[in-house]
């Protein structure tokens, strides 16, 4: 063995690294198992289960880092925090990672590592793998993971043959009938339009990407002088699988990846060409954002960090605070000109709010667990994150010194906050809804109601609806973004409020009824959902259901009795069948 600097008296460098990569493989076989299971679960129609492994792939990062750091800090005792020693780990490790099909994570996986047992660390090249290793890994599409129908077949027989390839393990409802869909789509979409050459062809990924109650064939069509790539949505109905519909449209394909969903479960043995394809497919999304999408979160989050790195090194402007009303719970602040916002939770809370650090923390914890069905934003957290002092303005520094104080600290030229959490800046609604016109109001409103129901039928009440605590995206979607009061719809008690009969109670200042912790009055929704004259009565009238109790409560008794209600992420109208006949 090569003498490496600094190497520990007591347990060799070369051990710790390879002690290390075990941990990364363990993490990666039972990513993988969870992951395996899909096609499965989505052939037996066990959505409770799916939910579970959805969850519990989630939870699989932590809880092998956990065991592992415990026991590298043990093994190390005083040299943890031996940069040295960390230096030597980091090279044995680079070698024995330098031919794996997914070196990038197992670097993120040092990354992490390193972050959870030396105390104290800042980012330093040496030590861990602040830029990619050796050479970065190329998004290279490879032919094999790719099903390929050459043109000349004619369209039918592709159809078929696609149909034939990807075999859930369940008759279809009616093949017949999907495949003269899919036949009337594409006529409709691409040959109206373009003329297909013989010698071109489709591709398709071999892996299915499965999320909820469905399952996403993921392919592309060459055109003679370009690609149309495409999404085919399958559902495995109480009758059979059938095809849900077909989708060309490039924001709808985008819409799927969002970071507003939560990630696909998909087969990706080589990560870096699923995304090499993805990102063909998806021109739109950035490398981060696919990674992400495909259950590679904490990879995501390094891109997205190396993507920060860059940004501030190419650009001059300053961190201010974020535009809209200021958080009673979360510092929030953005740099105009990147596409994220940065929220700390506060020192202190004004009352109403009344919970502690650790609660919001739990609050932002659920969401990045549960199903955000399209409306919720998928945030990264981040400790110890360090931001150059003369890059932020001098209002911002007021407001971090007066609301967050006890978690900064200042080394050298930079200004370190101990925990923060990332996520894409939006347009606050209640921004947007004060100067648009009438007519650009009303999907956005009619939007925001589509948002507080989607929550609902995923078990989540955001308690504070307020239009302020709602953002849009690029897209125009409204997605709910302030978590520290939201709740489980299942928790809530929905009332009516009782009517006033004497004297007294109808001249009372007060409520003359008792209102318990959680329960919720939706026709009060009307006094303070939309401000706007000319948007709020349309409104009402729109969202009529959002203001009756019986109406949550239907939702309520769905959820009791076990049903998971699916949010397709694509509209209603596009569907190739009516819901009866499914
Ligand atoms: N993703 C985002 N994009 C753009 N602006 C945002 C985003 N998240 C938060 N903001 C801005 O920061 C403000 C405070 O954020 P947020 O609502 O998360 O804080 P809070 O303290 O939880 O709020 P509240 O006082 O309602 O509980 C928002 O009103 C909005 O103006």
């Amino acid at each position: 063995m090569e003498d490496m600097p600094g190497k520990s008296s007591k347990i060799p460098a070369e051990y710790l690294a390879e002690e290390i990569l075990n941990g990364f493989n363990e993490y990666r076989a039972r990513f993988g198992k969870y992951t395996s299971e899909a096609p499965r679960l989505f052939a037996e129609r066990n959505w409770q289960q799916t939910q579970i492994n959805h969850l519990e792939r989630l939870r699989v990062y932590k809880r092998v880092l956990r065991e592992l750091c415990a026991g590298l800090r043990e093994k190390l005792g005083e040299d943890q925090s031996n940069p040295d020693i960390w230096k030597s780990i980091k090279s044995f490790y680079q070698n024995l990672i330098i031919d794996k099909p997914d070196s990038e994570l197992a670097e993120t996986f040092f990354n992490s590592t390193i972050r959870k047992s030396f105390p104290g660390l800042s980012i330093d090249e040496n030590l861990m793998f602040v830029q990619e290793g050796h050479q970065p890994k190329e998004l290279k599409i490879n032919l094999e993971l790719l099903n390929i129908y050459p043109s000349a077949m004619g369209l039918e027989k592709i159809i078929r043959k696609i149909l034939e390839d990807y075999d859930f393990g369940v008759p279809f409802m009616d093949k017949e009938q999907d495949i003269q869909y899919l036949i009337n789509s594409v006529q409709e979409v691409i040959l109206t339009r373009y003329k297909v050459a013989p010698e071109t062809e489709t591709q398709i990924l071999k892996s299915v990407f499965y999320r909820n109650k469905a399952a996403y064939l993921i392919g592309r069509t060459y055109l003679g002088h370009k690609w149309m790539p495409f999404i085919i949505p399958i559902a495995n109905g109480p009758k059979g699988i059938f095809v849900d519909t077909l989708i060309f449209d490039p924001d709808m394909m985008s819409h799927l990846f969002s970071f507003t969903r939560s990630y696909f479960m998909v087969e990706a043995k080589v990560p870096s060409q699923v995304v090499g394809f993805l990102h063909d497919v998806i021109p739109h999304k950035k490398t981060h954002e696919l990674y992400n999408a495909i259950g590679f979160n904490k990879h995501g989050k390094t891109l997205l960090y190396r993507d920060f790195l860059r940004h501030l090194s190419q650009s001059q402007d300053k961190f201010e605070v974020a535009p809209g009303v200021k958080g009673m719970v979360m510092t929030v602040f953005a740099l105009p000109s990147l596409n994220l916002v940065f929220k700390i939770i506060k020192d202190h809370f004004e009352p109403p709010k009344n919970m502690t650090r650790a609660e919001v923390r739990d609050k932002y914890r659920l969401v990045s667990w549960h199903d955000r069905v399209g409306r919720m934003a998928d945030t990264h957290e981040f400790e110890d994150f360090a931001i150059p002092l003369d890059r932020i303005s001098e209002e911002l520094k007021n407001e971090l010194k007066n609301t967050v104080n006890s978690l900064l600290r200042v080394e050298g030229d930079k200004l370190i906050i101990k925990h923060l959490y990332t996520e894409r800046k939006m347009i606050p609604l209640n921004v947007f809804l004060e100067d648009c016109e009438t007519e650009e109001g009303i999907p956005v409103i009619e939007d925001y109601g589509r948002a507080i129901l989607q929550l609902a039928q995923a078990n989540i009440f955001p308690g504070d609806m307020l239009t302020k605590n709602f953002g849009l995206t690029r897209q125009k979607r409204v997605v709910f973004y302030d978590y520290d009061e939201i709740e489980f719809l299942e928790a809530m008690n929905f009332r009516e409020k009782p009517k006033a009969e004497t004297y007294e109670q109808i001249y009372a200042s007060e409520p003359w009824y008792t209102i318990a912790k959680n329960d919720v009055f939706p026709e009060d929704f009307k006094r303070w959902m939309i401000g706007r004259e000319d948007l709020r009565s349309h409104f009402i009238e729109y969202h009529n259901d959002l203001f009756d109790p019986v109406y949550w409560q239907s939702i309520q008794n769905l959820l009791k009795a076990g049903e998971l209600i699916h949010a397709f992420p694509y509209p209603e109208e596009i569907r190739f069948r009516p819901e009866e006949k499914i």
